[in-house]
């Protein structure tokens, strides 16, 4: 494992800097290019650990993925040409890789056995698990079927109407990928809309898919047809840097060619709330996803109560929110969030120790945290329990200190952003 001494003490950062391509994104552009008749090029393809994992499962079923850097050639005879893998397949770290895939599976005549990481065998798959076996699929793990590794015997789908128990759109996607193999229509019916990169990229290879409000319905046995898709930048991965200039003094930094879907945008609604100088300018739409660049200088933050609906369109950006709310003018509470509780680590457990070890006063409450603003950061010696946005919510803090911070297991960070470092230190001009 890894450790790396932090070196940040109070820079300021400024210039511009373009982030990763969108993870969500490219996840799904590999696998519907997959399931897609033809040749799909992906361009700004995110080379994150996480979806090379997803092209590595795909290459496992005999599909033609080729990449060079951050584009990725698919040739695929569609999902008649897909073939039972003769190994087990490895997730990784990736719980989209997991919960999309198993729908994928659920709707293919062949067995599969899945595993991952220590952290993705301890994350819940029934919630896919369970609306897939409703729909047909033999489906079986570890912890009476609820846990990795798991086996998949697939095809024979019925279509089904689904609520989904849980604010996921892992979820909703895994459903809806499982009604394109099945009869009729598939419905999934979600109480408050989570990110909608299946239904845009479906559309965008030929599928039908309808709308409404938040409900969406698939017409089963459909054919994917090959195309390309150019993917956004990680507004996940933008929003480190876009606090990082809000919590430094003097900073001013630019993020270009991020991507803009309303169901991602709640950081910027949080920043704007808390009361940060922020400015975006949208620019054009890629592959029916808007994109454009957002400003952020230095900002004296204001306290915030952040809960309800939001919540899904900044699931991941709740550690570095946490972050921005000790620097903020009192107390910040955030609610409705125990979705963090399942991700790569127990996020609330994991920010409030770490930020506690740092200096912070931080409560972690059943769905959220509370946390008290105007702190002083120090020096301590943390690590990311193997989760990279914990990883990269420490680097950022080091910036609020003159003491030394250090970083165990920082390489992590390569599930999402590996270029993260690099892009700090352009940023704080430390090469
Ligand atoms: O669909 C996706 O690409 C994702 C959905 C979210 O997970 P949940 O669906 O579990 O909320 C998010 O946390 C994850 O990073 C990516
Ligand atoms: C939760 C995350 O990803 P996943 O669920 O795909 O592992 C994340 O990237 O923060």
């Amino acid at each position: 494992m890894s450790s790396k001494v932090l070196k940040y003490q109070h820079a300021s950062l400024s210039g511009q800097i373009t982030v990763p391509g969108d993870k969500s994104i490219s996840h799904r552009a590999v696998m519907f290019g997959s399931l897609a008749k033809g040749k799909t090029n992906i361009t700004n393809f995110l080379a994150g650990e996480d979806c090379l994992s997803t092209i590595s499962a795909f290459q496992s079923m005999g599909v033609s993925i080729k990449r060079d850097e951050n584009t990725v050639w698919i040739e695929s005879d569609g999902i008649e040409g897909l073939k039972e893998p003769t190994e087990p397949i490895d997730l990784g770290n990736s719980g989209t890789t997991a919960r999309l895939l198993m729908g994928i599976l659920s709707g293919l005549p062949y067995h599969f056995t899945l595993f991952g990481d220590e952290s993705l065998s301890k994350r819940p798959m029934d919630r896919i698990a369970n609306p897939l076996r409703e729909m047909g699929a033999k489906i079986d793990g570890r912890n009476n079927g609820r846990l990795l590794p798991m086996s998949i015997r697939g095809g024979n789908l019925s279509s089904i109407d689904f609520k989904p128990p849980v604010k996921s759109a892992q979820v909703k996607s895994g459903v809806l990928l499982a009604g394109l193999f099945s009869e009729g229509f598939t419905t999934v019916e979600e109480e408050t809309k989570t990110r909608d990169h299946t239904e845009n990229m479906l559309k965008a290879f030929g599928a039908e898919i309808d709308v409404e409000g938040t409900t969406v319905k698939i017409h089963g046995k459909q054919k994917l047809h090959g195309c390309d898709i150019e993917v956004p930048g990680d507004i996940s991965s933008a929003a480190f840097f876009l606090v990082a200039a809000a919590i430094t003094k003097g900073s001013s930094v630019t993020v270009e060619n991020v991507g803009l879907n309303p169901t991602r945008t709640g950081i910027i609604d949080v920043l704007e709330l808390m009361g940060i100088s922020i400015e975006v300018v949208e620019k054009r739409t890629i592959g029916g996803e808007p994109i454009g660049d957002i400003k952020v200088a230095s900002s004296t933050p204001k306290a915030a109560v952040i809960e309800g609906d939001v919540i899904p369109r900044i699931i991941d950006e709740i550690p570095i929110i946490a972050l921005l709310a000790t620097q903020a003018d009192g107390q910040t509470i955030i609610r409705d969030a125990e979705e963090l509780r399942f991700k790569e680590t127990d996020r609330i457990d994991s920010v409030v120790s770490t930020l506690t070890k740092l200096g912070a006063s931080v409560k972690g409450t059943k769905d959220g945290m509370i946390i008290e603003g105007n702190t002083l950061l120090h020096g301590a010696v943390t690590e990311s329990f193997g989760d990279h946005r914990i990883g990269m919510m420490i680097a950022i803090a080091s910036l609020l200190t003159d003491e030394q911070v250090e970083l165990h297991d920082d390489e992590c960070i390569a599930v999402s952003y590996p270029t993260f470092f690099e892009d700090l230190d352009k940023l704080t001009s430390i090469n």
